[in-house]
């Protein structure tokens, strides 16, 4: 039996890859919705990102993240979860029911250049793991969740928009 999947875009990838910034345009583009899940968890607890992650921890954090994103509900949507996603199968198996995954990958340099104060951002990170540490953790996760993969390195955001839509067609 082959299973439909639903007509969203779930848009995965290192904190910092575009996928807020990219999917909000994206969703322009086609006349979909979109949602921010990290929006939808600090509406939710009533915190910001940044203070969940510090002040109740990662592990505390990612039950939050896996709850709001495991529940999504949505249709001809853009989805932008936050880059910790795909530490959920349970989520990442919900967004590949829901839509179509798109990874946005970006080389480890661009990251660390785009990403600045982690602890500001608020970056699932363990104690004592680098940004690198990170970066290479969580590569083959993107890779295994991805439908599609698009290269957005060196790409100004509406290049990165293109090339997006470009693969979708
Ligand atoms: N070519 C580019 N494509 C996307 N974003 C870019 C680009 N160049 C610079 N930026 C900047 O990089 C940042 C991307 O951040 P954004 O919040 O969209 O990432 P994210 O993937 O949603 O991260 P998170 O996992 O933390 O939610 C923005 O400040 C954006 O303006
Ligand atoms: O990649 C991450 O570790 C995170 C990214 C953000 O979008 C948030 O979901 C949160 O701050 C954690
Ligand atoms: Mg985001």
């Amino acid at each position: 039996m082959t299973s439909q999947k639903g007509n969203n875009y779930i848009l995965i990838g290192m904190p910092g890859a575009g996928k807020s910034t990219i999917g909000v345009l994206l969703a322009k583009a086609l006349g979909a919705e979109f949602i921010d899940t990290d929006l939808v968890i600090q509406q939710k607890t009533g915190k910001l990102l940044r203070d969940i992650i510090s002040q109740e921890g990662n592990e505390a954090f990612k039950k939050i993240e896996e709850e709001v994103n495991a529940s999504v509900e949505a249709e001809n949507s853009v989805i932008a979860p936050g880059g910790s996603a795909i530490y959920s199968p349970k989520a990442m198996e919900h967004f590949r029911n829901i839509g179509t995954v798109i990874y946005l990958k970006l080389d480890y340099e661009t990251v660390a250049e785009r990403l600045g104060d982690l602890a500001a951002r608020g970056v699932v990170l363990d104690n004592g793991q680098t940004l690198s540490d990170l970066y290479r953790e969580r590569i083959p996760l993107y890779e295994k969740y991805a439908d599609i993969t698009v290269d957005a390195d060196d790409l100004k955001i509406g290049e990165a928009l293109e090339k997006v839509l470009e693969n979708l067609m």
